[in-house]
């Protein structure tokens, strides 16, 4: 198939047009470099050396005889050059990576939220409109996250994006009929920052969009990525995907086993009391895959995968960290405003019964990831390590406690 990944320089989007690629689809990237642009505001970089554009698809190229175009385009921005983009390039699916995907920095201050909102909310958008406007019939798979749902249980798993309700009838008056009327809706959205709150506003551009225009939009609600490899990006050391340890972008089983590869205590916010739902990277690039080859059938309807394979407690990961690694732990101050601690159950029926076979949190594969860390550690700004952006400005920063000292 003709495939378009948008955002595909970022650290899903890359291994992700790597994969189709490889599996033989016709594959071309769309991406205004914003995330080595945010490196360089931040004063960061990636763990892992990784490449131009140019010099990793020349690599790609080298490494198997496949291409990929590049076709550099601010989504936000740029949408008329979209549009030609469309009628030239004539996908029949277009995944969309392209939003900025860190809830602490979408946190950072009233200029980061105002940045977050209106480019995701106006990339999506102005997708979803370039799509009905180029008249191709294109799949839309969308890269969302489990966040829209906040993190709870609700007393039930969480399903996958919809919720069936029974609602008491009321006649006209107020008064019940005794009738139980079955509904389907979203599920409450109760997202925990700015960045998960574009994520809640784009599920409602996709209903619109596939009830006004019959769209047929998938939206994968993922969890939190671990692992940085695929099959794809070891082919070349060129083809190297991105690691984010940094207190903004660094996500929190890759963060953990990077500060055990360089000895900095793991920064455990508050008690460490938070489930949530992750995924490894390889699994990652298959549901993508598999999403692509089972679109809905058609309009009204957005199709909701949950994209997740476990949850675990962020103190039981630690603690598993520090036995397999032998680092220490501290419980910080928690910059962020979110229960302290919470179960989560959900449902990710749809891909298990699709073929997926998860890649499960196993002592092997943290050590591959924290050995990455190793290798790569002469890059590490260790200053860039401690989470600095608060929800809220009057939240204490008081001194961590140790937990264990490294062995
Ligand atoms: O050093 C750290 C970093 C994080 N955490 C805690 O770990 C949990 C997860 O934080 P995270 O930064 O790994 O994940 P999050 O901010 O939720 O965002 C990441 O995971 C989301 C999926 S999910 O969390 O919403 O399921 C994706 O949508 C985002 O793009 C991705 O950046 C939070 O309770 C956080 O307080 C720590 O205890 N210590």
């Amino acid at each position: 198939m003709r495939i378009l990944v948008l955002g595909g320089d970022g650290f899903c989007g890359w291994p992700a047009a790597l994969h189709l690629s490889q599996l033989g689809h016709d594959v071309g990237i769309v991406d205004n470099l914003s995330r080595r642009r945010i490196d360089e505001e931040l004063g960061t970089d990636s763990l892992t050396p990784i490449r131009t554009p140019q010099e990793r698809l020349a690599a790609w190229t080298e490494a198997t005889g496949r291409t990929i175009d590049f076709h550099e385009v601010d989504l936000a921005e740029d949408y008329e050059e979209f549009v030609a983009l469309l009628s030239q390039a004539r996908p029949e699916v277009v995944i969309h990576f392209a939003e900025q995907r860190a809830a602490p920095y979408s946190m950072k201050s009233p200029s980061h939220k105002r940045y977050t909102i209106d480019n995701n909310v106006n990339a999506t958008h102005n997708v979803l409109s370039a799509i009905v406007e180029s008249d191709l019939d294109v799949h839309l798979v969308h890269l969302g996250t489990m966040g829209v749902y906040g993190y709870g249980t609700a007393g039930m798993r969480i399903p996958e994006g919809y919720l069936d309700v029974k609602v008491p009838g009321e006649d006209a008056d107020g008064n019940a009929t005794g009738e139980l009327i079955d509904q389907t809706m979203l599920y409450p959205s109760n997202p925990g920052s700015i960045y998960h709150m574009t994520k809640v506003l784009d599920q409602h551009l996709f209903a619109f969009y596939a009830k006004n225009d019959k769209l047929r939009i998938t939206d994968l609600h993922q969890g939190i990525i671990w692992g940085t490899h695929t099959e794809e990006t070891q082919l070349d050391e060129r083809l190297i995907n991105r690691f984010d340890y940094d207190g903004d972008y660094g996500t929190v089983l890759n963060r953990f086993l990077m500060q055990a590869a360089v000895g900095y205590p793991l920064t455990v916010h508050g008690t460490g009391g938070q489930t949530r739902a992750f995924i490894h990277i390889q699994d990652m690039v298959r549901c993508i895959a598999i999403a692509v080859d089972n679109p809905p059938a058609g309009g009204d309807k957005v199709k909701i995968f949950n994209q997740m394979t476990e949850t675990h407690r962020v103190r039981d990961l630690a603690e598993l960290i520090c036995e397999i690694s032998g680092a220490s732990l501290e419980l910080v101050p928690n910059p962020r405003q979110e229960s302290a601690e919470n179960d989560l159950y959900a449902s990710n029926r749809t891909f298990l019964d699709l073929g997926l076979e998860p890649t499960t949190l196993s002592s092997g594969l943290l050590q591959e990831v924290e050995e990455t860390a190793r290798r790569y550690a002469d890059r590490a700004d260790l200053t860039k390590i401690p989470a600095t952006s608060l929800w809220t400005e009057n939240q204490a920063v008081g001194a961590p406690t140790r937990i264990a000292e490294s062995a």
